[in-house]
């Protein structure tokens, strides 16, 4: 099956699923997600609002104009969680819903971190043992692609949802891609 519109060309199949035509091209809006490790934790928040409510998440958001990802990213860690942390990239995800902007999220992982971990408007963190993320309580394609970000591999996700409401995504088709080992 060769690589979904969208995604950088260069990847192999890791895993994949649903059915059906890929969504048409959208303009993009820039979105970040940053999930903080800590020996064989790590760290969650349960969302309070908007995209993605009652569903565990790392710590994001919408990228502000003048702003690169990383800056975002540590922007909404901190306003999120309380914290600061070294945060890498390790991977992108395209989320897809018919008659939006596709949304391109930047991934990061950070393995310390910094201040006190502390509830905000928008989430509740929690830490969880990295071997029993509530996968069931987060979004549908988290469990292809978050194993990948523990172990440090990078990756890019595209995912297609239908919306039956303001917050009822159903999955249709998903495709996650790593870089070819060099031999
Ligand atoms: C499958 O799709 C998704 N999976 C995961 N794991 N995370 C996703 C998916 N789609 C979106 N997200 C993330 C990206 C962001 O981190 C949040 C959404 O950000 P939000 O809309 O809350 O942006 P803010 O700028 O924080 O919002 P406010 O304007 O309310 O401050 O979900």
């Amino acid at each position: 099956m060769s690589v979904p519109p969208g995604l950088p060309q260069n990847l192999s199949a890791f895993d994949e699923g649903g059915s059906g035509e890929w969504l048409p091209e959208a303009p993009l809006k820039l979105y970040t997600n940053a999930f903080v490790l800590h020996g064989d934790k790590i760290l969650l928040g349960l969302k309070k609002r908007g995209l993605g409510v009652n569903k565990y998440n790392g710590f994001g958001g919408k990228v502000e104009s003048r702003e690169s990802t990383l800056e975002a990213a540590l922007r909404e860690l901190k306003e999120e969680s309380g914290i600061t942390a070294p945060l890498e990239l390790a991977g992108t995800l395209l989320f897809v819903v018919p008659g939006e902007k596709w949304a391109h999220i930047d991934i990061f992982r950070a393995e310390n971190y910094s201040g006190t971990v502390t509830e905000s408007e928008e989430m509740c963190p929690e830490w969880f043992n990295q071997a029993s993320i509530p996968y069931e309580k987060m979004w549908e394609t988290d469990r292809t692609w978050l194993p990948l970000l523990l172990s440090k591999r990078p990756f890019a996700v595209r995912a297609d949802f239908g919306r039956n409401s303001a917050e009822n995504y159903t999955l249709r088709r998903w495709w996650v891609g790593v870089h070819s080992p060099t031999v």
